[in-house]
């Protein structure tokens, strides 16, 4: 297994600022050594260099060009990293960055799966947004279904849809705006909130997770992990923290299982931002989390590892 490391040190999907700082607080913390060390070659592609362009506003929407023109450089290195054979680490800043993730990883592999892991739905449109923030309208701009849903933006005429609702799962949704529960329902798309990891636990959640990513053949899975699925006590350095969220327990479990399924082909780990800590304890759960989940995606497994070179 290799890991390609990306660098998106990016914020304007959002407003609260800090998360930029997110790639290089989760490489100080000893990411790549600890992939390393775990018989996993690396190669860090470092952090993208975004254009300088306008913030502008669109009516409500923030930095609409700034956040095409950064999706569109995250996309094409996105495609080179999977075709240098690695499996992708996508490291942000803010999630609107899963748009120039996924679509440079489909670029790649053509049809894939995507496993959303979020408090948030991330489903809004640009037009039934409320906040104009962009880490809430990804999801809109990869899906074939909603292509029609979509206005004509600045920067964004390249972002083809590349995923289908039916292959599509969420995990940990516990704040969703009505407009996104609509687009939900209208889609039937399937989720996991944190109702069913309740009801089933999270083992069965993801047996079905995964049954449901692969009964029409095995297709190529993107996880994209939002820090904020899990739970606030553990991970509290982030922009849009929710109670109630996913002990840390479930949510290594969740990259342990996927991670077995021998299917994953890029994760994304966004949201955290080190200026939004109370306190340094606060900053370090949050990345040491976000490490540990990553891990969990390249096979350490908690009842302990050894490498393969051992009989
Ligand atoms: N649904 C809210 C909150 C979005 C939270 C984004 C996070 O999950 O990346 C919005 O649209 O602004
Ligand atoms: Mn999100
Ligand atoms: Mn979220
Ligand atoms: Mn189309």
């Amino acid at each position: 297994r290799s890991a390609g490391i990306i660098g998106a040190a990016f914020w304007r999907g959002q407003s609260r600022l800090g998360v930029h700082e997110g790639p290089d607080r989760i490489r100080s913390s000893g990411l790549l050594e600890r992939l390393k060390q775990q018989g996993c070659a690396v190669k860090d592609y470092g952090n993208l260099v975004f254009d300088d362009v306008d913030e502008s506003s669109v009516g409500l929407l923030k930095s609409v060009a700034a956040v095409g023109g950064a999706n569109r450089r995250l996309s094409e290195a996105m495609k080179a990293v999977k075709m240098d054979g690695h499996t992708a680490v996508m490291l942000g800043g803010d999630h609107s960055l899963a748009i120039g993730s996924i679509h440079g990883h489909s670029a790649a592999v053509g049809e894939l799966s995507v496993v959303w892991v979020d408090a948030h739905a991330d489903i809004n449109t640009p037009l039934t947004t409320y906040t104009g923030n962009f880490h809430g309208q990804p999801m809109s701009f990869l899906l074939h279904e909603l292509h029609s849903k979509v206005p004509v933006l600045p920067n964004f005429s390249w972002v083809k849809p590349c995923l289908s609702a039916k292959d599509l799962v969420y995990i940990g949704l516990r704040d969703v705006d009505p407009a996104e529960h609509y687009i939900l329902k209208m889609l039937g798309v399937k989720v996991f909130s944190i109702s069913e990891v309740d009801r089933l636990g999270v083992a069965r959640v993801m047996e079905e997770t995964c049954d449901y990513v692969t009964t029409r053949g095995k297709k190529p899975v993107h996880l994209s992990y939002d820090i904020d699925a899990i739970d606030p006590s553990v991970t509290p350095a982030t922009g849009t923290p929710v109670v109630g969220g996913l002990t840390y327990r479930e949510g290594v479990y969740i990259t342990e299982h996927l991670s077995q399924t021998g299917l994953l082909s890029a994760v994304d780990l966004v949201e955290v931002n080190p200026q939004l800590g109370k306190t340094e304890a606060d900053v370090q759960s949050t990345v040491n989390t976000a490490v540990d989940l990553l891990l969990g995606c390249f096979r350490r497994l908690r009842e302990g590892n050894h490498p393969t070179d051992y009989t």
